[in-house]
């Protein structure tokens, strides 16, 4: 049978774009992991049943141990990666409880949008990147 690329599947993925004092929140990738070291928006796969705003609220609380305040949506993007294609849901947030930590990252870092450019992130986040600079400081 003839198999499409498009009717592989998809990894949905939910991240934070956690704003504070004009600065959003960025964590490393570890070591040993699809994109490994590259810098990255927290968050993380959805499970079965889950909604994308409480994958959200799960991936933040174990990656970085902080409580968010309403997600709003930002955009959506879907990437083909040669080992897997992924569609990152990516919500605007600030943190409403708890201070951020590495939980489940190798560090974090709290960014202003013109430094970015900067960090090394994966190709699947340029066109947030970009948007991100364009709309200023948070
Ligand atoms: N969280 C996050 N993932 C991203 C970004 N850009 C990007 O290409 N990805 C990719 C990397 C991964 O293949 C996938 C996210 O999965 P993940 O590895 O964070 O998943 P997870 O936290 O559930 O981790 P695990 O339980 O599978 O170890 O999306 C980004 O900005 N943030
Ligand atoms: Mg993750």
């Amino acid at each position: 049978m003839e198999v499409r690329a498009d009717a592989m599947k998809v990894v949905e993925v939910a991240a934070g774009l956690i704003h504070h004092a004009g600065r959003y929140l960025i964590a490393r990738r570890k070591p040993g992991v699809h994109l490994a070291g590259y810098w990255e928006f927290p968050g993380g796969k959805r499970e079965a049943g889950e909604s994308f705003e409480d994958c959200l609220r799960r991936e933040l609380f174990e990656e970085l141990s902080v409580r968010i305040d309403v997600p709003v949506p930002y955009r959506i993007i879907r990437h083909e990666y040669p080992e897997k294609t992924v569609k990152l849901h990516f919500y605007r947030c600030a943190i409403e409880a708890g201070q951020a930590a590495p939980i489940e990252c190798a560090e974090i870092r709290w960014v202003l949008p013109e430094e970015l450019p900067r960090y090394k992130f994966p190709p699947a986040d340029r066109i947030i990147i970009e948007a991100l600079q364009q709309d200023g400081r948070p």
